[in-house]
C-alpha cells in the first residue's frame, strides 16, 4: 500500500442501509498470539477473524517465530510445530504496536524472548512498563539494551500483581504468561474490555485454568498448567467498527443498521446518542440509528477504561459533534496526544479549541470538503465521517492507518450509499 493513496469522498448524502460489522481487531490479535502457549502439535482455530493490515502483520510475526498459520475465509488456524524462535523481527514489530502482546506468551513458552521496542506513536508514548513490571514480579529477568527488551526466565512463577492502571495490553500479556507459570497468579485492577473476556474464553478453550473473579470486576485468577491443547474460539464483533458505522449514520443524518454486533459492548456510545437526541433501535444483535429532525444536542464526554467511553471512538464522536447545536466538551483521559484529528477537522470548517486534554467543540451548521491527513487509525476514520457529511470533495490521506483496523472500509461505506473510492496521487503523498 502506497502512502500516497487516499480515500476520495463526495460528501453530503445521507447514508442508508445495512452493514455487517467485522470481527474485532483488538480481540483477534491477542487471541491469535495465545496460540504460542500451545503444546507441540496442537492448534487454535479462530473464526470471525478480520482481514486487516494488523492481522496480516500478526500472522507474519507468528510465522517468523515458527508457528504454522493458515488464514482463509475469516478462519485462522494457528498451529505449533516444533521449537519456536525467541527473537521477534524488528521490521514486523515496528509495523504494529500490539506486537508487544507476544512477549508474555513467548517468554512463558520458551524461557526467553527478545523484542525490539516498538517506540511511540501518533496517539502517545505508550510505554510498556506495566507489562515488564508484571513479568519481573513473575520471576523474569528483564534487560533493556540497544532498543530491545531481553526477557528470560527458566520458569515463571505465579504471584499477585496489582496493575497501577488497567492497561489492556499489560493485562493480556500477564494473563498469557501466567497460564504456563508455576502456581496461582492473581491480577488485580485488570482491564475489563470485552476483548480480554474473549482472550480468557480462548485460553479456557485451550484447557487453561483462568477466570475473572468477582463477576468480572477487574480481578483475574489463573492457575498455571504445564501445556495447552487444541481449541476453537469465535472472535467477538468489533465494537469500535460498529460505533464508527453508527456514527457514519448519525453524522449524515441517515438510517444505518449495523448487524452482527453485541450492543452491550457499546452501551457507553448508545447512552451518549440518547443524550444527543438521536433515535435508535437496539435489538439483540443489531442497532439502527434514524434521522433526527434537528441538529444533535451538545454532549460532554470523558474517555475511560471499559465500561467507560472508549478512546478509540473519541475522534469519530468528535467529528459528529462538530455539527451539533451548542458547545460540546470531550476530555481524553487515556492517551496524551489523541487530538491529531482536530487540526484536520478545522480545515473542514470545524470550530474546536484544545485546552490540555480537553477539546471544546463549538458546533457549526456545515463542514466543507478538504484534503486532510489521517495520522492514526481512528483519526483517519473520524475524517472519513466528516467527509461523508461535508459539502464537496474530501481527500483523506494516511489510508494505510485506516486499513490497519477496518475491513473493506470503502466497500462497506459504498454499501450504505456513500460516494467513496480509493485513489492515488501522481505527485506523491499529501
Ligand atoms: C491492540 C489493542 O488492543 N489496542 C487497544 C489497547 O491498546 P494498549 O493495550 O496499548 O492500551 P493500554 O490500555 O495498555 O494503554 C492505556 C494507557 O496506559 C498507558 N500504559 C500502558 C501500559 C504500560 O505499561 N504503561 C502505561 O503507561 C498507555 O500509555 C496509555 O496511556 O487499549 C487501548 C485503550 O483502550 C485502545 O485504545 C487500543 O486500541
Ligand atoms: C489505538 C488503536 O490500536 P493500536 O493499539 O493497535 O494502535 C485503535 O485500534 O484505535
Amino acid at each position: 500500500m502506497s502512502n500516497a493513496q487516499f480515500l476520495k469522498i463526495s460528501g453530503g448524502a445521507a447514508l442508508k442501509g445495512k452493514v455487517r460489522t467485522q470481527g474485532s481487531k483488538n480481540a483477534a490479535l491477542p487471541v491469535m498470539a495465545a496460540a504460542l502457549l500451545l503444546g507441540d502439535g496442537e492448534k487454535l482455530t479462530c473464526t470471525n477473524v478480520p482481514l486487516l493490515r494488523d492481522t496480516e502483520t500478526l500472522v507474519a510475526l507468528l510465522c517468523a517465530l515458527g508457528m504454522d498459520v493458515r488464514f482463509e475465509d475469516g478462519t485462522a488456524t494457528v498451529a505449533r510445530r516444533g521449537d519456536l524462535v525467541c527473537e521477534m523481527p524488528a521490521s514486523l514489530v515496528q509495523k504494529m504496536r500490539a506486537s508487544s502482546i507476544l512477549l508474555g506468551p513467548l517468554l512463558a513458552q520458551t524461557g526467553r524472548a527478545v523484542m525490539p521496542l516498538p517506540g511511540g506513536c501518533a496517539i502517545g508514548a505508550r510505554p510498556i512498563d506495566l507489562h515488564l513490571k508484571g513479568l519481573a514480579k513473575m520471576g523474569a529477568s528483564i534487560e533493556l539494551s540497544h532498543g530491545a527488551v531481553y526477557a528470560s526466565a527458566r520458569k515463571l512463577r505465579g504471584c499477585r500483581i496489582y496493575l497501577d492502571f488497567p492497561s489492556v495490553g499489560a493485562t493480556e500479556n500477564l494473563v498469557m504468561a501466567a497460564v504456563l507459570a508455576d502456581g496461582e497468579t492473581t491480577i488485580e485492577n485488570a482491564a475489563r474490555e470485552p476483548e480480554i473476556t474473549n482472550l480468557v474464553q480462548a485460553l479456557q478453550a485451550m484447557g487453561a485454568e483462568v477466570c475473572y473473579k468477582k463477576d468480572n470486576a477487574g480481578v483475574i485468577q489463573v492457575n498455571g498448567r504445564a501445556e495447552l491443547v487444541s481449541g476453537r474460539v469465535q472472535i467477538i464483533p468489533d465494537r469500535i467498527a460498529s460505533c464508527t458505522y453508527l456514527l457514519a449514520g448519525v453524522i449524515t443524518n441517515g438510517e444505518v443498521t449495523v448487524t452482527d454486533v453485541q450492543p452491550q459492548h457499546f452501551d457507553s456510545l448508545l447512552a451518549k446518542l440518547e443524550e444527543a437526541d438521536v433515535s435508535y433501535e437496539r435489538q439483540e444483535n443489531s442497532v439502527t440509528v434514524y434521522p433526527s429532525r434537528g441538529r444533535l444536542k451538545k454532549l460532554s464526554v470523558k474517555t475511560m477504561p471499559y465500561p467507560g467511553f472508549p478512546t478509540d471512538v473519541q475522534p469519530q464522536l468528535m467529528a459528529a459533534l462538530c455539527l451539533a447545536k451548542g458547545t460540546s466538551v470531550i476530555k481524553e483521559s487515556i492517551f496524551e496526544s489523541r487530538f491529531q484529528h482536530v487540526a484536520e477537522l478545522r480545515k473542514m470548517g470545524a470550530a474546536i479549541e484544545i485546552q490540555g486534554n480537553t477539546a471544546v467543540i463549538n458546533g457549526v451548521p456545515a463542514l466543507y470538503g478538504a484534503s486532510v491527513q489521517g495520522t492514526d487509525l481512528r483519526a483517519g476514520a473520524a475524517l472519513v465521517l466528516a467527509g461523508l457529511a461535508a459539502e464537496g470533495e474530501t481527500r483523506v490521506y494516511g489510508l494505510h492507518h485506516i486499513l490497519r483496523g477496518y475491513e473493506n472500509f470503502d466497500r462497506a461505506l459504498q454499501g450504505l450509499g456513500a460516494e467513496v473510492s480509493i485513489a492515488e496521487d501522481d505527485e506523491g503523498s499529501f
